[in-house]
């Protein structure tokens, strides 16, 4: 059995789907072939723009054979690349020529601890969550569970710790405060106020806004208060996990706010010795003493591990987090071979405000930026960089409220040499901006994003923001107006 095809690309997520919609576009009568195990594709929908760059979109799962697209679909899984001869084989046989191939097979859970010789069982009673059949596992275990311990400080911790009811929750997080991947320890201690002071049913109808409080902080006092204890506290929410009842054991109760355990990891767990097949757990906390707790299962949402488990001719360049190496074509080392998505890992020298991390908008952009390139190549073009890869950005929803991330939002990479200029309205609104020789370098908008356009052009255009003083976030004076 074999086929031919101008155009492989391997993944039906975002990332691979984006890939085969631009080069559609791009080359309408070559020949495309999209193929993925799984007959579930991802594509975005209603995208609306929140700035010049930035979108807010849906994602939408679909059945393979619902998508009315200019491309070819196949059901199979990638076993084997020769890259030399330009063709591929699947588990089930096929043998696909193609000219050129992009591989977009995403990311698995990175479970911490798996794979330990002689705790099998133990580590049978460690889940991560990636697609519907993880949250069907997450789902049934948690019909039988007490207690659940959630590892990590990402984003499916941050969604699932206040999404769980009916159970025990025991947050496990290596920093002081929650929700580190996104935001800085102002932000999480707004969600934390915001949760107390708001219940879930009055999240349209919001308390009246009190008193707005602008602040500049240096990186010296951001220091200082980030080792404060009083401000270790929590809270968090919505999304793909309103679609499943995630309920606990505990039939009578509702959610239970989670126990936070901050500056802590898990030392050891081992299978608890009543038999009741749950787990006992040892954790150890930064300043060296230990706490036991149990548990009926651990949630390690601990990250993403790139996936690419086919065999190949000759080896990819792999980055150190396990990442296929791509340049800023999305081209691979292999000739003729792109990647793009959770997959790859960005090797080029980034743009001073642009940095990956794996998220939907940025295996939609380097899906899009691989199809472009490839369909170069194939004309015998040459094309630049997309302008996306100038600016980070981020639109996500956190407690129910809008947040957008821009640039380096909580100072990444910038040493100590920064101010944050603050401006909080209790249960409204957080922005922070990232200022350093007085220009902008980043920004975390929660609860109002008007500013997001605004703020893409400060950054971009690096003006000197010194004359403005903290009135830049003066909330009587509209920036929009003297920016725009
Ligand atoms: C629970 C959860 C919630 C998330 N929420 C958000 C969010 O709110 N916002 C956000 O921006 N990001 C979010 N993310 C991250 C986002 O899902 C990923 O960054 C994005 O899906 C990556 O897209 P991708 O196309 O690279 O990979 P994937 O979506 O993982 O798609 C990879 C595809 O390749 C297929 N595949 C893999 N190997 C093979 C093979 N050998 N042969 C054939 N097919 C193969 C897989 O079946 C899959 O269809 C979330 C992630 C998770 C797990
Ligand atoms: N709203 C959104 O945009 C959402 C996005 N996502 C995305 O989905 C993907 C998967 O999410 P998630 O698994 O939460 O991954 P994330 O990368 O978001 O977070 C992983 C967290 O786990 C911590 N961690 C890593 N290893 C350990 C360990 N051994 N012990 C304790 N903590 C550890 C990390 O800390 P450190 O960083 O210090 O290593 C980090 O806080 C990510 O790409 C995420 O961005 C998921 C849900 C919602």
């Amino acid at each position: 059995m074999s086929r031919d095809c101008d155009f492989l690309i391997v993944g039906g997520g975002i990332a691979g789907v984006s890939c085969a919609e631009s080069l559609a576009i791009c080359c309408p009568s070559a020949s495309i072939l999209l193929l993925t195990e799984s007959s579930v594709v991802k594509s975005v929908t209603n995208l609306v723009p929140i700035a010049r760059y930035l979108h807010k979109f849906d994602v939408q799962e679909q059945n393979i054979s619902d998508i009315r697209a200019q491309f070819e679909t196949h059901v199979d899984q990638l076993e084997y690349i020769n890259s030399k001869e330009h063709w591929v084989r699947t588990k089930k046989g096929l043998v696909i020529k193609y000219g050129y191939l992009c591989l977009c097979t995403g990311g698995s859970p990175k479970l911490f601890n798996s794979g330990r010789a002689g705790k099998e069982q133990e580590d049978a009673c460690v889940i991560g969550i990636r697609d519907t059949d993880s949250v069907r596992e997450l789902q049934q275990r948690l019909g039988q569970a007490k207690e659940v311990l959630i590892l990590g400080n990402g984003g499916i911790a941050s969604e699932l710790a206040y999404e769980l009811k009916g159970v025990e929750i025991h947050w496990v997080v290596k920093d002081s405060h929650i929700s580190a991947t996104f935001v800085d320890p102002g932000a999480a201690e707004f969600f934390e106020v915001s949760r107390r002071e708001v219940k879930d049913d009055e999240e349209d109808d919001k308390e009246p806004p009190t008193e707005t409080a602008v602040k500049r902080i240096r990186y010296s006092e951001i220091v200082s208060s980030e080792n404060d204890e009083s401000k270790q506290k929590a809270a968090l929410g919505p999304d793909w996990h309103r679609s499943y009842n995630l309920r606990g054991g505990l039939v009578n109760q509702g959610r239970i706010p989670p126990r936070i355990h901050y500056k802590c990891h898990i030392d050891d767990y081992c299978m608890h010795p009543d038999g009741k097949g749950g787990l006992q757990i040892k954790l150890r906390h930064e300043d060296g003493h230990f706490e036991e707790l149990n548990c009926d299962f651990i949630v390690s949402a601990t990250g993403v591990q790139p996936r690419h488990d086919f065999e190949t001719d000759h080896s990819f360049n792999i980055s150190q987090d396990g990442g296929i190496c791509v340049n800023e074509m999305m081209q691979t080392n292999l000739p003729d071979i792109y990647a793009a998505g959770d997959v790859c890992t960005a090797t080029w020298s980034p743009a001073p405000h642009w940095f990956q991390m794996r998220l939907w908008t940025q295996a939609r952009q380097m899906g899009s930026m691989a199809g472009r390139s490839m369909a170069a190549a194939f004309e015998g073009e040459t094309i630049y960089q997309d302008f996306c890869f100038e600016l980070f950005g981020h639109v996500t929803q956190l407690f129910g409220y809008p947040v957008v991330l821009l640039g380096r939002f909580i100072g990444q990479d910038l040493g100590q040499d920064y101010e944050l200029l603050v401006r909080c309205t209790r249960n409204k609104e957080y922005i922070k901006f990232v200022l350093q020789n007085n220009r902008l370098r980043g920004a975390i908008l929660v609860g109002n994003t008007e500013l997001a356009e605004t703020c893409e052009n400060l950054i971009l255009n690096g003006i000197d923001l010194e004359p403005y003083g903290d009135d830049i976030l003066n909330p009587d004076i509209d920036i929009e107006d003297y920016f725009d």
